[in-house]
């Protein structure tokens, strides 16, 4: 593999920012420092620019097979996107049909997963519970490198799991090592409001939004928290949109517990106004769950990434085209359920975050990229400038502007849900373990070049916490003189 030497640039890490070249040599970073030589090298300058650990995007959804269809980003061109965005990691999400081996679901995916052009990895979803699933489970983590387990509290009927179900994984991940994630809404509530909309005549996008105000994602969220304190395991709640459910984490992180909130870049950005629009089309192709909020919600999110209350921003990306998504005329609960984001998530992000001075320039790197390999135990190997690390490198210029539109994106789909922002600081060259694969504007991503990133189990605050279970378990109290049965 070529050498490449990454010259003049800025290093910007979750905790630096200082000059230096950086050399990559096969796949790996292999030195830092001021005024390296080019021995050969391919040399690619990082004038004005910031060098940055790629992004790792947690969250996406790529032909997720989801409400009657497939979404229609698939893991070539879902890791093109991110990849154009600067994002070179992306984790999936393996979802077993109820009754389905996981293990048979994992093979699915890891067909899917050839044609990626990034590393990736992927989280095992939980949607049905019995003895096989909670012997699989070893195997997942063991075996096959998954750390994570994502349960579905909403989509009732379908993917969505109740309280004992939960209880009983959260606790077998705890003995695991694993983390549990949780998609925190009140499917029955959720289920039952819908139902109630669609009788009064609202059947309209904006009734998505209707039937799944803040309380629903704030009480599911709550519930969740208090269900991983007592199984005695940390927590990552997805797609954190509102207010109720980020009180919710910073109340129990200002407890001393370890929760992990991730809000999205939609929901950071775009407001729930867009359910209001006259064109059905533009509101539908907005559905999401949870959906957008208002202008307070963003504030807080906003302030939980700021306070470090939030820990990463992700996309869920999960891109339906309008056709899949007019599924839903007439009825909105047959709406596909998703958005797009891969590409447009770290610009979307410097230009309302740093571009605004709402993050400093490593706050962004530590939500983009630090933050989430640390909590998928992946790090330094991925979401570190550091000599040993993985060349997942963006050469980011914060003077490079362009205006977001479908015309231009990667994304298979015919819209985008950024459409018309402008955004000002860019990739310049996007490098995924040593491959040059974005330079300057042009596309040269490898079909394949992607591998599946393993992921060990056991890190530190799974330890802390069954070591402090353990201190504080159920004892019998040993009694001498114990008085005669009453009976
Ligand atoms: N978020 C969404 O609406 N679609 C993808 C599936 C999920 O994450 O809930
Ligand atoms: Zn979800
Ligand atoms: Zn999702």
């Amino acid at each position: 593999m070529t050498t490449t030497l990454i010259r003049n640039g800025t290093v910007v890490t979750a905790d630096l920012t200082y000059k230096a070249d950086v050399r990559v040599e096969n796949g790996r970073i292999a030195e830092i420092g001021p005024n390296l030589s080019a021995d050969g090298a391919t040399e690619l300058d990082a004038s004005g620019c910031y060098v940055m650990p790629g992004g790792i995007d947690p969250h996406v959804h790529l032909e997720m097979p989801f409400m009657g269809t497939y979404s229609s980003d698939d893991f070539e061109s879902g890791t093109r996107a991110g990849l154009a965005g600067g994002t070179t990691m992306v984790v999936d999400f393996c979802l077993p049909e109820p009754g389905q081996s996981l293990l048979e679901a994992l093979k699915r995916w890891d067909n899917k997963s050839t044609r990626a052009n990034c590393d990736y990895s992927f989280h095992m979803a939980v949607t049905w519970w019995d003895k096989q699933v909670w012997d699989e489970m070893e195997t997942v983590v063991k075996d096959h490198g998954i750390n994570t387990f994502k349960h579905f509290m909403a989509y009732k009927g379908a993917l969505m799991v109740n309280d004992d179900e939960m209880f009983a994984s959260f606790q077998r991940c705890a003995a695991l090592g694993a983390l549990p994630l949780v998609h925190a809404e009140n499917g029955d509530v959720v289920a039952t409001l819908q139902q109630k909309l669609l009788a009064e005549g609202n059947d309209g996008p904006e009734g998505h939004a209707y039937s799944r105000p803040p309380e629903v994602e704030g009480e599911a969220t709550n519930r969740a928290i208090m269900i991983a304190d007592m199984a005695g395991v940390p927590l990552y709640v997805v797609h954190t949109s509102c207010e109720q459910a980020h009180e919710a984490i910073r109340r129990a992180r200002q407890k001393g517990m370890r929760v992990y909130g991730e809000p999205l870049i939609q929901h950071l950005t775009l407001d729930e106004s867009e359910y209001f629009n006259a064109d059905w089309d533009h509101s539908a192709r907005r559905v999401m769950s949870p959906p957008f909020r208002n202008k307070q919600h963003q504030d807080s999110l906003w302030a939980g990434l700021q306070s470090g209350s939030l820990s990463v921003v992700a996309t869920d990306h999960c891109a339906f085209t309008t056709e899949q998504k007019r599924t839903g005329v007439g009825d909105f609960t047959k709406i596909p359920n998703g958005t797009g984001g891969l590409e447009d998530r770290m610009p979307m992000l410097w230009t309302h975050g740093v571009g605004t001075g709402r993050l400093t320039p490593n706050e962004f790197v530590a939500v983009t990229s630090t933050n989430i390999a640390k909590i998928l135990n992946i790090y330094p190997k991925k979401g570190a400038i550091l000599v040993g690390a993985d060349a997942d490198i963006v050469v980011f210029d914060p003077e490079k502007e362009k205006t977001i539109s479908a015309d231009s994106q990667q994304s298979a789909i015919d819209y985008n849900v950024f459409e018309g922002k402008k955004v000002k600081g860019l990739p310049r060259y996007v490098l995924t373990r040593g491959k040059l694969v974005i330079d300057d504007g042009a596309v040269k991503t490898e079909e394949g070049h992607g591998k599946f990133v393993k992921r060990e189990p056991f890190q530190a605050v799974n330890k802390a916490l069954s070591t402090w279970k353990e201190l504080v378990a159920p004892r019998k109290v040993e009694r001498s003189g114990i008085p005669a049965s009453g009976v």
